[in-house]
C-alpha cells in the first residue's frame, strides 16, 4: 500500500512539472511566435507541449489509480483490523452499544480515516509540490511579483482555518446522527415482527424522522460552511488575480516585462491559487475525516476484558473436568458482585445444572468459563488448569455453548450446521442433522441442506432453529458443553422431546445446564443453586439435591430420596440426611434446600498461596484474587 501510495504521489507530482513545462512553453511561443508573428519557430515548441500534454495525461492517470487502489486497499485492511479487534472484544461490548452505530463506525467513518491518511496524505503531498513548483516557476518569471503573490496567500489559509474549525463540529454532529439513524434502522427491521404486531409502524417512522432530521440539520450546517467556503475563496482568488496583472500591466508598459512572460505568470497564478484553495479544503476534509475517525478510535481503545497470559499453553483436547474454587466476580464498572465464592465440580459424564432465580448470575457462569471474563476472587479449572494458563482459542475449542437465544447466520442450513466445524464434509453434517432431529425437516426443505435460513434464521420455526443449533453443536464435538435454558418457554412435551434430543449431544461429556426448569433433567443430573449475592457480607450458599428421576414423588421411600450432592470446596460440607421436598415445588422436581451458611471469608481466607500455572490439582489453594501464578500479558487497549 505505501508503495502505491508513493507511486501516487511520484506520478502526479510528475503530472504537475508537465504543466509547469507546458505553461513556460506557453509564454515562450506567445513571445516568440505570436509577437514576432514566425511562424516557423511554432513547431518544436508545439510539438514538445504535445508531447508534454501527453505524458501529464498518463502520469496523472497512472497516479489517480495508484492512489485509489492504494486507498481501497488501506480501507479493506482498516476495517478487517478494526472488526478484527471488536471481535476480541468480549460480546458485551457490542451488547452494549447501539448496533446500527457500530455498523455506522465499521463502515462510513472507517472511510473517513482512508481519507484522512490514505488518499489524503497523497492528495496533501501532491499540491503541496503543485503549490512549491507553480510558485518556483513564477519566482523564475518575476520573483518581485512571485513575493507579491506570496503576500496574499496567508489570506487564503486565515480563511479555511476559521472554516475547518466549525466544519469539524458539523462533522461530528452529521456522523452521529447518521449512527443514530443506523441504529433506529437496523433495530426496527431486525424487531420487525415485534413493530407490526404492537402497531408500532408509525411510530418506528417518527423515530428514523427525528432521527432524520437531526441528520439533515448537520448536513446542512456542513452545506453551508461548504457552499459559503467556495464564494469567499473565489473573491479573494480575483482580488489577487486583478492585483497581480494591475502590477503586470504597470511593468509591461514600463518595459520590464514581456507579454509572453505575464501571460504565464498568470497561467501559474491560475494553478497555484487553486492548489491553495484545495490545500483549505483539504483542511475540510480532514476535519470531516477527523470526526469520523475519533469515533472508530474510540473502539479501538476498549482493549479485551481479557488476555492470553505470556506462558499461558495450548490445551489439547480436554478430559472435561470442570472446577469452581470459590469464584467470586463483578463485572467491570458495577460495583455489586454478582458471583461470590461459588464453588463446584463437574466430571466427564456428569450434568450440572445450574438453577436459581433470574438474575442471579447463571449465565455469568458461562461466561466465565468461556473466559469473556477472568474471576475477581477464585479460580477455574478445567483439568485441574486455571483457565488462565490456557490460551482464550484451545479453551474454547473444548467448550460449547447453546444461546438461549438460538443465533443463525443467513447462510443454508448445511453453513450452519458446518459453523461448528469449518471444513466438515456434507456426511459429517448430515450425520450431526440426524443426530439433532434436523434431517427429517430439511428434506422437506426446497433445497435440502442448502436452502437459505433467512436472516438470523428467521425461515425457520423457533424449534428447527434450535435443532440446526444443536446439530451445529453435535458437530462441534468439544467435551464440555454449556446449555443456556434450553426449554424455557417450551410447553411440557416440546421441553421433553428437546431434553430427548440434547441427551443425546450430553451422553459423554461434561454439560451445564442453565434453566429455571427442572423438569425432563437426565437421572444423573445434580443441581447448584445460584443465589443472588445479598447486599450483606455474608452469603447463603444453597446446595439442591436432585433425586434420581423416576423415583420422586409421593411412593418414593426416604432414602430413594436423598440427593445426589454435588461436591463442595471450601467450608460447606455435604448436608445432614435430605428431607422429602415440602411441596411437590417445580412440578415434583426436588426442591431447593439451604445446606450450610458461611461466612463471605476475608481476602486472607482466600489467599492461601499460589497454584502456578503447573498446577494440576483441582483442589490447590486458591491463589490470591486476580493471580493464577500465570503471567498475564499486557492488555494494553488497542493493541490485541
Ligand atoms: N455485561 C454486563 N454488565 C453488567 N452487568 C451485567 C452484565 N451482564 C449481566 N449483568 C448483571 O449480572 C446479573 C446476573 O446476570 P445473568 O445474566 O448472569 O443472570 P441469570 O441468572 O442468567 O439470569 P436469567 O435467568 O434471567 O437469564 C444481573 O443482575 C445482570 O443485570
Amino acid at each position: 500500500m505505501r508503495k502505491l501510495f508513493a507511486a501516487g504521489v511520484v506520478f502526479a507530482i510528475l503530472a504537475a512539472l508537465c504543466e509547469v513545462a507546458a505553461i513556460r512553453l506557453f509564454g515562450h511561443i506567445t513571445d516568440e511566435v505570436l509577437t514576432t508573428r514566425d511562424l516557423g519557430a511554432f513547431w518544436a515548441p508545439a510539438i514538445w507541449w504535445l508531447g508534454l500534454a501527453a505524458l501529464a495525461g498518463v502520469t496523472s492517470f497512472a497516479g489517480a489509480y495508484a492512489t485509489a487502489l492504494g486507498a481501497e486497499r488501506f480501507l479493506l485492511a482498516l476495517r478487517d483490523r478494526v472488526y478484527a479487534h471488536v471481535q476480541t472484544l468480549a460480546p458485551d461490548f457490542s451488547e452494549k452499544r447501539r448496533l446500527g452505530d457500530l455498523m455506522a463506525r465499521l463502515t462510513d467513518d472507517i472511510e473517513a480515516i482512508e481519507e484522512l491518511v490514505g488518499s489524503g496524505l497523497v492528495k496533501i503531498i501532491t499540491t503541496v509540490a503543485g503549490v512549491i513548483f507553480f510558485a518556483g516557476a513564477a519566482f523564475v518569471i518575476r520573483w518581485d511579483l512571485a513575493l507579491l503573490t506570496m503576500a496574499l496567500i496567508p489570506l487564503f489559509l486565515v480563511v479555511s482555518k476559521v472554516f475547518a474549525g466549525r466544519f469539524r463540529s458539523a462533522a461530528a454532529l452529521e456522523r452521529a446522527s447518521n449512527g443514530a439513524m443506523n441504529s433506529v434502522l437496523e433495530e426496527g427491521l431486525a424487531n420487525q415482527p415485534l413493530v407490526q404486531a404492537y402497531n408500532r409502524q408509525d411510530a418506528e417512522s417518527r423515530r428514523l424522522h427525528n432521527e432524520g432530521r437531526g441528520w439533515l440539520s448537520a448536513n446542512m450546517a456542513q452545506a453551508w460552511l461548504a457552499g459559503l467556503y467556495s464564494p469567499v475563496v473565489q473573491l479573494i482568488e480575483t482580488v489577487c488575480l486583478i492585483v497581480i496583472l494591475g502590477f503586470g500591466a504597470w511593468e509591461i508598459a514600463a518595459g520590464r516585462l514581456t507579454l509572453g512572460g505575464l501571460l504565464a505568470f498568470a497561467a501559474y497564478l491560475a494553478l497555484l491559487y487553486p492548489a491553495v484553495q484545495s490545500l483549505g479544503e483539504l483542511a475540510l476534509t480532514v476535519s470531516e475525516a477527523a470526526a469520523g475517525s475519533d469515533r472508530v478510535i474510540e473502539i479501538l481503545r476498549n482493549g479485551p476484558a481479557v488476555t492470553d497470559a505470556r506462558d499461558a499453553g495450548p490445551t489439547g483436547r480436554s478430559q472435561g473436568r470442570v472446577a469452581f474454587e470459590r469464584v467470586g466476580f463483578a463485572y467491570p464498572g458495577r460495583g455489586r458482585p454478582v458471583l461470590r465464592d461459588l464453588s463446584f465440580t463437574a466430571e466427564p459424564g456428569d450434568v450440572v445444572v445450574l438453577a436459581g432465580p433470574s438474575g442471579a448470575g447463571k449465565s455469568t457462569v458461562a461466561k466465565l468459563l468461556l473466559r469473556f471474563y477472568d474471576p475477581d476472587e477464585g479460580r477455574i479449572l478445567l483439568d485441574g488448569t486455571d483457565l488462565r494458563c490456557l490460551t482464550r482459542e484451545s479453551l474454547r475449542d473444548n467448550v460449547t455453548i447453546l444461546h438461549q437465544e438460538t443465533m443463525l447466520f443467513s447462510g443454508s442450513v448445511r453453513d450452519n450446521i458446518a459453523y461448528g466445524r469449518p471444513g466438515a464434509s456434507l456426511d459429517e453434517v448430515i450425520r450431526a442433522a440426524e443426530a439433532a432431529g434436523v434431517h427429517d425437516f430439511v428434506k422437506l426443505l426446497p433445497q435440502g441442506y442448502d436452502t437459505r435460513v433467512g436472516q438470523r434464521g428467521r425461515l425457520l420455526s423457533g424449534g428447527q432453529r434450535q435443532r440446526v443449533a444443536i446439530a451445529r453443536a453435535i458437530l462441534r464435538d468439544s467435551p464440555v458443553l454449556v446449555l443456556d435454558e434450553p426449554t424455557a418457554g417450551l410447553d411440557d412435551a416440546t421441553a421433553a422431546q428437546v431434553m430427548r434430543v440434547l441427551e443425546r449431544l450430553m451422553a459423554g461429556r461434561t454439560t451445564l445446564l442453565i434453566t429455571h426448569d427442572l423438569r425432563h433433567l437426565p437421572d444423573r443430573a445434580r443441581v447448584v443453586a445460584v443465589e443472588p449475592v445479598p447486599r450483606e457480607e455474608r452469603i447463603r450458599l444453597k446446595r439442591v439435591g436432585m433425586p434420581p428421576r423416576g423415583l420422586r414423588g409421593p411412593r418414593a421411600s426416604a432414602s430413594d430420596r436423598a440427593p445426589v450432592l454435588d461436591r463442595v470446596s471450601g467450608t460447606v460440607r455435604a448436608p445432614a440426611p435430605a428431607r422429602a421436598p415440602a411441596s411437590g415445588r417445580a412440578a415434583g422436581a426436588g426442591a431447593e434446600r439451604v445446606i450450610g451458611t458461611v461466612p463471605v471469608p476475608g481476602r486472607s481466607a482466600v489467599s492461601g498461596g499460589s497454584s502456578g500455572c503447573s498446577s494440576k490439582s483441582g483442589r490447590s489453594p486458591v491463589p490470591p484474587a486476580g493471580g493464577a501464578g500465570c503471567e498475564e500479558a499486557p492488555a494494553s487497549p488497542g493493541s490485541s
